[in-house]
């Protein structure tokens, strides 16, 4: 502790938790106090230059358009610290939903609670908070693709690959504003800089997002994490990667029955027929509730000023917007997904590239057997319809009359030629 109040000249403060169902208790320990407590041990640093606060672009996603100003909270964020104190914890799960209010998540909540701590307790700090919004695979540094969880899209990203998610509730014009995690890292590393060398008189708050600058829809890229995966498929899938977005609750819930949880249900009655332990519907479960509460976001569309981010870029010397770049108007989308994309199946599911033949293969025997699948179901389908229904038999008999007709006629035409 000695060694960190003497010798702590920035503070980059990344540590939270980000999981989106966390309790209210847990989150405001990890996402108000300790921003409080190290605000604390910050004013007891003598050499400290700066102070950077990593928050989210979505602590106000309760907005539509969002400035670089700290809104205030309903509920002052001592107030809930203190209640948290006393408070069991059957009360706070009670009164959750109405403290976050119209906020999604206890995450996102909590995340403008320790804005407003930073706001109200940075005494005579340096201080600067950067919100960046979905923080994806890198796009340069140290190489295109490189990720290291299942935060964000990259654990749907896995679930699409791998034909387990084939719908997903979202609006495909709606923007996705990803962010690839190396120009977080640059713009937080020039703000540090900033905020040290220019002292500004009130903290600066920077939207690190992108579709201010170049924006993307989750259409666009859905469509380039399918693509992507039939090029260059994940191994031993599930089914064929295919999914769309669906808009209302009845598609929704048609697609979880049928895409989701019947062929889910299928294969685990094969599993146990077969002696095996059966895992699908326990997947399924755990895929649907992980769905449920990302959809939020892509479903809406949100707006973020980003003047403060436009001033920093113009700071930057010709050689700094080189080495620190955070300029996203030169990405290109097609490229990050697809190199985002082949990262997930690299770092995160650690298959080589000499198993793509063997996984197209695999891709194929499963279309064969969808094929095969389908008719038998139409056979059946129709061997009842036929039992029940007399147009159903009319329909047939026409149908055979009609083939046995046709083959006659060629036979008759191809032995006149003859
Ligand atoms: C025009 C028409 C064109 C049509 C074209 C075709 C369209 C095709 C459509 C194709 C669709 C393709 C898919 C597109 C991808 C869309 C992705 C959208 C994602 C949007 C994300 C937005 C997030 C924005 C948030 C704001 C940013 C932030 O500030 S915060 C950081 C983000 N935080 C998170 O992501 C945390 C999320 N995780 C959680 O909250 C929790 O983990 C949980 C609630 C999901 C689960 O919690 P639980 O307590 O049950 O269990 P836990 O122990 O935590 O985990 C259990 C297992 O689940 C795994 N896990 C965790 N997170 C994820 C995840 N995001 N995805 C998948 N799996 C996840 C976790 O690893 C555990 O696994 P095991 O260890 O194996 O048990
Ligand atoms: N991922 C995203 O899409 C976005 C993230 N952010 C913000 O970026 C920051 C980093 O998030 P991200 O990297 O995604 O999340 P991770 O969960 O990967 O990282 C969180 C970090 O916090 C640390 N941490 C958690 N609890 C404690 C604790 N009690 N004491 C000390 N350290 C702790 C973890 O340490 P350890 O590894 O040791 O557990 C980990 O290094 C967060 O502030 C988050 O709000 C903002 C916008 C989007």
């Amino acid at each position: 502790m000695q060694e960190l109040l003497s010798c702590t000249n920035v503070v980059f403060h990344c540590a939270a938790t980000v999981r989106f169902n966390d309790s209210l208790r847990h989150a405001v320990q990890l996402n108000v106090t300790a921003t409080q407590k190290l605000l604390l041990m910050a004013s007891q640093m003598p050499k400290l230059e700066a102070f950077i606060h990593i928050s989210t672009a979505f602590s106000n996603c309760n907005l539509q358009h969002i400035d670089e100003v700290i809104y205030p909270c309903p509920v002052e964020p001592k107030k809930i610290i203190d209640s948290m104190e006393w408070l069991d914890d059957a009360i706070v799960e009670e009164i959750t939903p109405k403290l976050i209010r119209d906020w999604p998540n206890t995450y996102t909540y909590t995340k403008a609670l320790g804005e407003m701590v930073v706001h109200q307790e940075s005494g005579n700090l340096n201080i600067a908070i950067v919100r960046p919004s979905i923080v994806g695979a890198t796009w340069q540094e140290p190489f295109p693709g490189w990720v290291d969880n299942v935060n964000g899209p990259s654990g749907l990203i896995i679930a699409t690959g791998k034909g387990f998610l084939r719908a997903l509730r979202g609006a495909p014009m709606a923007v996705a504003d990803l962010i690839p995690v190396d120009t977080v890292v640059n713009l937080t590393l020039a703000v540090g800089w900033y905020t040290a060398v220019h002292r500004p008189k009130s903290t600066l708050i920077y939207h690190c997002t992108s579709s201010n600058f170049n924006p993307c829809h989750w259409g666009k890229m859905g469509f380039q994490i399918l693509a992507t995966c039939e090029k260059i498929p994940f191994e031993r899938a599930f089914r064929r990667p295919y999914a769309d977005f669906t808009t209302n609750t009845i598609t929704t819930q048609y697609q979880n029955a049928v895409s989701h949880w019947a062929p889910a249900i299928i294969y685990d009655l094969y599993l146990r027929l077969t002696g095996r332990k059966p895992r699908m519907t326990k997947l399924m479960n755990r895929l649907l509730r992980t769905v449920s509460v990302l959809e939020y976001f892509v479903n809406r569309s949100w707006e973020w000023s980003t003047n403060n981010t436009e001033m920093l870029m113009s700071e930057l010397s010709p050689e700094d917007q080189r080495v620190f770049n955070f300029d996203v108007r030169q990405l290109n989308w097609l490229e990050y997904i697809e190199n985002y994309v082949l990262g997930v199946k690299k770092y995160l599911l650690k298959e080589d590239m000499a198993g793509v033949p063997e996984a197209k293969q695999h891709l194929r025997r499963l279309r064969n057997i969808h094929y095969l699948f389908n008719t038998a179901l139409f056979l059946i389908a129709w061997r009842l319809l036929i039992a029940r229904s007399q147009m159903a038999r009319n329909v047939w008999l026409f149908i055979v009359s009609l083939c046995y007709k046709c083959i006659s006629y060629f036979r008759a035409s191809s032995s006149l030629k003859a």
